[in-house]
């Protein structure tokens, strides 16, 4: 059987339920999130966003031929370029600033999720890191694209309408779409026992992201 990215998603189908429509992502949509919320949710994005750079970069590191390089290579360079200074505009915004991010000490639910997908990339191959990263990009299209759907979401008067149009943004949504391009090909040669084992791995980076969203809603008892 030749495997794609659907089958990834189908084989942990409640998990990714549970991470795209969590209370943190409804509550955005429906424009009541507690701003302390988003705030802390903002500020350890900034720290996840870091070392999601470095996991590009290791991806480039774990690159054999030029188209691979390249990808991993737009793909750091949007989150540098794009998403890093976004976030720094946005965090000043809401009140951060810039001395306050570079004092910020990390969540245990930061520090779990990236340093997983670090690792999963450090000990497997291309295919293991990439699957690592999936989630992340792919999880965040269908979340704008779900909530762009959804009749309850609110666009006007929305305080997270801007994160919300960041990724549906054509320049996000043609990222995620090359990304599963990419995986399909890969999948599609890989054996049964494979395929397992990269499940565990898109399940565990799915279930860390359930957990970021839930760091978020548990702001006021984290230890910060
Ligand atoms: C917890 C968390 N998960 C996913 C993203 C979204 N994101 C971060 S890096 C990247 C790839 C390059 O754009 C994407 C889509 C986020 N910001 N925070």
């Amino acid at each position: 059987m030749a495997y794609s990215f659907d089958d990834l998603k189908n084989a942990c189908a409640a998990d990714w339920q549970a991470y795209i429509q969590h209370d943190f992502v409804r509550r955005l949509g429906t424009g009541t999130l507690e701003p302390g919320a988003f705030r802390y949710y903002l500020q350890q994005d900034y720290l996840f966003l870091q070392h999601f750079a470095r996991a590009y970069a290791l991806a480039i590191y774990k690159s054999r031929n030029m188209a691979d390089l390249r990808q991993a290579f737009d793909g750091l360079k949007a989150i540098v370029d794009t998403e890093l200074t976004l976030h720094v505009d946005y965090c000043r915004q809401w009140g951060i600033s810039d001395h306050d991010l570079a004092r910020l000490p990390e969540d245990r639910a930061t520090m779990a999720y990236t340093r997983y997908v670090l690792d999963a990339g450090n000990r497997g191959d291309l295919l293991d890191m990439h699957v690592a990263l999936a989630p992340c990009l792919v999880g965040y299209g269908e979340i704008a694209n779900m909530l762009n759907s959804e009749s309850t979401t609110v666009r006007a008067d929305n305080p997270y309408d801007a994160w919300i149009a960041i990724y549906e943004s054509d320049a996000f949504q043609s990222a995620m779409h090359s990304e599963i391009e990419w995986l399909d090909e890969r999948l599609a040669g890989v054996t049964e026992q494979r395929f397992e084992e990269l499940v565990g791995i898109f399940r565990d980076a799915t279930l860390l992201e359930i957990d970021f969203w839930q760091m978020g809603l548990d702001w006021r008892s984290r230890s910060q």
